[in-house]
């Protein structure tokens, strides 16, 4: 289907939000042509990055929906229905993509089945066409999969179990880390180094490839007008 109006994308963060805030910064330019940052979810309060959102132009709409206030608030309620109710947040805000940029919180296959239009919310028309979901992860496809990916790889590469990490997008599935990679990028880890330095070397290869992967699954779920 050609694409005559903007692309929407919702993003979920849990911290700073520097990857939310390069794909704010790329919005409508060629590495992320026609296409609009509709909504931010958090699941933390103090994520610097629900800032980011109200202090962009425009400001973007945010969401904040914590698990464990959720539960306290909800004594017989479930993880699952929790991840419906994030789904719910999502899908209302009609997203034909979204980007788990740091957030840090295992998707049920309760949130994906939403997603998918396999289950439908009371309320809320079903998902027609599958939504799909991406997620930033600071290491390489099957290296360090789930949190703390970052020191995990330093400290492998200090023990010689490695050369160099990475950083991919790729497509959530049940499996955490597991999915389809979108893109993969290399990135060098320098003998001797501190750990910052290898940090700050990897998050600018997140900031590149967050914009690439996310005008990537883009193109393939809403090309365009005019593309091929
Ligand atoms: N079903 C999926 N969910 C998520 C995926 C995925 O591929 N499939 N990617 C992760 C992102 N992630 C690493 O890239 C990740 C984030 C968080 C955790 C984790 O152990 N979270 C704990 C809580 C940690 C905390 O609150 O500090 C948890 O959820 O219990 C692992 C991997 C996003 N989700
Ligand atoms: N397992 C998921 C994970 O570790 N994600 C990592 O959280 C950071 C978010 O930074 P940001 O809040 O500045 O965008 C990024 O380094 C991202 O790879």
């Amino acid at each position: 289907m050609s694409h005559s109006h903007k692309r929407r994308i919702v993003v979920l963060i849990s911290g700073s939000g520097s990857n939310l805030q390069a794909l704010i910064d790329a919005q409508n330019t060629p590495a992320l042509p026609d296409a609009k940052i509709v909504l931010v979810v958090s699941n933390r309060k103090a994520a610097y990055g629900l800032t980011r959102a109200l202090q962009a132009t425009p400001p973007i709409p945010t969401a904040y929906l914590a698990l464990q206030p959720y539960l306290k608030a909800n004594p017989k309620r479930t993880r699952q229905d929790y991840d419906r109710e994030i789904a719910r947040i999502v899908v209302e805000a009609k997203p034909d993509l979204v980007v788990l940029a740091g957030w840090m919180h295992i998707m049920s296959e309760a949130f994906l089945d939403v997603l998918i239009g396999e289950t439908q919310l009371e309320g809320i028309e079903r998902v027609s066409k599958p939504i799909p979901v991406i997620n930033l992860h600071p290491a390489l496809p099957g290296a360090f999969d789930g949190a703390h990916a970052i020191e995990r790889a330093f400290e492998a590469f200090q023990k010689g179990e490695i050369a160099h990490s990475g950083c991919m997008v790729h497509r959530v599935i049940k499996e955490v880390d597991r999915g389809e990679p979108v893109v993969v990028r290399n990135v060098e880890i320098v003998k001797g180094e501190p750990i910052e330095e290898f940090e700050t070397r990897l998050h600018k290869a997140e900031w590149e490839i967050i914009v690439q992967g996310t005008a990537k699954v883009l193109d393939d779920v809403a090309p365009l007008e005019g593309s091929s």
